[in-house]
C-alpha cells in the first residue's frame, strides 16, 4: 500500500489532470490511497470569497464564488463525457453547501466561516479527478475525508483526534483494501467480480470535520500532513508527494536557479527545513512518517522517471548548504515598561498571546530588559498581538524585512548572501545561521 499526494500544481488544468491519470495508471498493480489538494490557487480564491462575505459584501462574495464554479464546470466539460452529468450533480451539491452558508449574515467567528467555505476547493478537485479516472477505466472510490479525519473545533488549525480517525481508517482499510492481495495473486478476481476492489481510493487533503459535522482545515498547505496521517494509520510502505520540481533542492529553484538536487535527506533534516520555512513540505508531515519509519518520496509529476528525493531515517553523509528565505517579516521590539528584567512571567504571558493569536515566532532574541520577536508580517495578527503585548511591554514594530536561514553554512556563503545587506538581527549555532535583514 502506497500513499500518494498530488498538490494544487499537479491538478491545475485539464492536461495536468490527464497527466495525473497517466501516473496513477503506471502503478496499476499497487494499492493506492490518493490525497489531492484544491486545483492550483483555488484555496487563495476561496479565501477572497470568505473575506468578502465576512466583510458584509455578499454580492461580491457570490460573484467571486461564481468564478470558481465556472472554472470547475469548464474543467469537467473538457474531461468528461459519460460521467459528466453525475459529476456536475456532485459539484452542484458542493456549490450549494457554500451558497447556503452565505445566504445569511455571519454570526459566528471568521475562522468558522473560513473553514466551511475553503474546504470546498478539495471536494471539487477530488470529485473531478475521481470521475475522470473512472471514465478512463481507472476504477477508484471517492471518499469525503470529513467522514474519516476527525478534529477539534480549532478552526483553520484543527488538531487531529487520532483515536477516532484511526478507527475510521481501519474501517476504510477493511472495506477498500482488504482483498487486494487476493486480487493480485488470483487470476479469478477481475473488475467484473462483485468482490473485486480496485484498491484506489481518492480523497481530500487539508480538511477534516468536528464531531458536530462542521468542516475544519488543518492549516495552509496541510494536504501533505493529511497524506502522512493516512500513511501512518494504514501502515503504508511509503508516501510520495508529486511536485512540479525534480526533487527537494538546496534552495527554492524559483529564487535560486543554481540550487542543487538532494537525492537523500533524513527526517531530522527535513523537519528542520520545514521549521525554518522551506516551502517544499508541510512541517507537520514528518512526525507521523518518522514514528512508523515510513519513507517519504518527493517526485516530479512532470517526469516521473526521475529518482526524486527520498526522506528517511538514514543520515546522508554530506549535505550541501541549504538556503531558506522568508520574505515579509516583521520585527517586534518589546521593552520592559519599568526597567525590570524580562523574567518568566512576562515571557509566559507573551507565549499565551502567541497561542491565542495563532502566531508562531520565527526568531526570538532576549536581552535583560527587552525582547525581539521576528514574525510573518500578517498585519491584523501583528496589530492584535502588539495591542495585547502593550499591557506588559512598550512595543515597536519594524517591517519590510526578510529572514535568511542557511543550514550547514560556510563562512564564504554567509558573506556572499549577506553582502551589502543591512542586518537587523543574527543568530547562529553549529549547524544553522539566521540573518534578518532589511529588504
Ligand atoms: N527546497 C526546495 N526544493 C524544491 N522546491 C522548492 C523548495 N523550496 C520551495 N520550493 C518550491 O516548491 C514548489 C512546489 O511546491 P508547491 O507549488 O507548493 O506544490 P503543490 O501546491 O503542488 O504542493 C516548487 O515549484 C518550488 O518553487
Ligand atoms: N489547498 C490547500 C492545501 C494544500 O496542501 O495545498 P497544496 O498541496 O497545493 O500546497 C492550500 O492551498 O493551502
Amino acid at each position: 500500500m502506497k500513499v500518494f499526494k498530488f498538490g494544487g500544481a499537479s491538478v491545475n488544468s485539464v492536461e495536468r489532470i490527464q497527466n495525473v491519470k497517466e501516473i496513477i495508471k503506471s502503478y496499476s498493480d499497487e494499492q493506492l490511497m490518493i490525497i489531492i489538494s484544491a486545483m492550483g490557487k483555488t484555496t487563495n480564491a476561496l479565501e477572497k470569497v470568505v473575506e468578502a462575505f465576512y466583510a458584509g459584501h455578499k454580492e461580491e462574495a457570490l460573484q467571486l464564488f461564481d468564478g470558481i464554479k465556472k472554472q470547475h464546470v469548464t474543467t469537467a466539460k473538457y474531461l468528461l463525457v459519460t460521467h459528466y452529468n453525475a459529476c456536475i450533480e456532485q459539484l452542484n451539491s458542493f456549490f450549494t453547501e457554500v451558497e447556503w452558508l452565505m445566504h445569511d449574515k455571519p454570526v459566528r467567528a471568521f475562522d468558522y466561516y473560513y473553514d466551511q467555505v475553503v474546504c470546498v476547493g478539495e471536494l471539487l478537485s477530488t470529485c473531478l479527478v475521481s470521475y475522470y479516472l473512472n471514465e478512463m477505466q481507472v476504477a477508484n472510490t471517492w471518499l469525503d475525508v470529513r467522514d474519516i479525519i476527525r478534529t477539534d473545533d480549532n478552526f483553520r488549525d484543527a488538531t487531529i483526534d487520532w483515536e477516532y480517525t484511526a478507527r475510521k481508517v481501519d474501517e476504510l482499510k477493511a472495506q477498500y483494501f482488504h482483498n487486494m492481495q487476493a486480487a493480485q495473486s488470483s487470476s479469478v478476481l477481475t473488475a467484473d467480480d462483485a468482490n473485486y476492489t480496485p484498491g484506489i481510493v481518492i480523497t481530500q487533503g487539508f480538511i477534516g470535520s468536528t464531531d458536530e459535522n462542521e468542516s475544519t482545515t488543518l492549516g495552509r498547505e496541510g494536504s501533505d500532513f493529511t497524506a502522512a496521517i493516512f500513511a501512518n494509520l494504514l501502515n503504508a510502505e511509503s508516501q510520495t508527494i508529486w511536485k512540479d520540481v525534480e526533487a527537494v533542492m538546496s534552495a527554492d529553484p524559483k529564487q535560486f536557479p543554481d540550487a542543487e538536487i538532494i537525492h537523500e535527506l533524513s527526517f531530522d533534516e527535513v523537519i528542520e527545513m520545514a521549521y525554518y520555512g522551506a516551502q517544499i513540505i508541510h512541517p507537520k508531515t514528518i512526525k507521523p512518517l518518522q514514528n512508523k519509519g515510513i519513507p517519504l518520496h518527493v517526485k516530479s509529476f512532470i517526469d516521473p522517471s526521475l529518482p526524486g528525493t527520498v526522506i528517511y531515517k538514514k543520515q546522508p553523509r554530506h549535505l550541501p548548504p541549504i538556503i531558506i528565505i522568508k520574505k515579509q517579516q516583521a520585527l517586534m521590539h518589546l521593552h520592559s515598561q519599568d526597567f525590570s528584567f524580562v523574567g518568566e512571567k512576562p515571557i509566559i504571558r507573551l507565549y499565551e498571546y502567541f497561542a491565542s493569536n495563532k502566531i508562531r515566532p520565527n526568531l526570538i532574541q532576549t536581552g535583560a530588559i527587552s525582547l525581539q520577536v521576528c514574525l510573518d508580517d500578517k498585519p491584523e495578527k501583528i496589530d492584535h498581538l502588539a495591542a495585547e503585548a502593550g499591557a506588559i511591554f512598550d512595543v515597536q514594530v519594524e517591517k519590510g524585512l526578510s529572514l535568511l536561514t542557511i543550514r550547514h553554512y560556510t563562512t564564504m556563503l554567509i558573506e556572499k548572501m549577506t553582502a551589502g545587506k543591512e542586518i537587523v538581527l543574527q543568530q547562529q549555532d553549529k549547524q544553522t545561521i539566521q540573518v534578518l535583514y532589511r529588504d
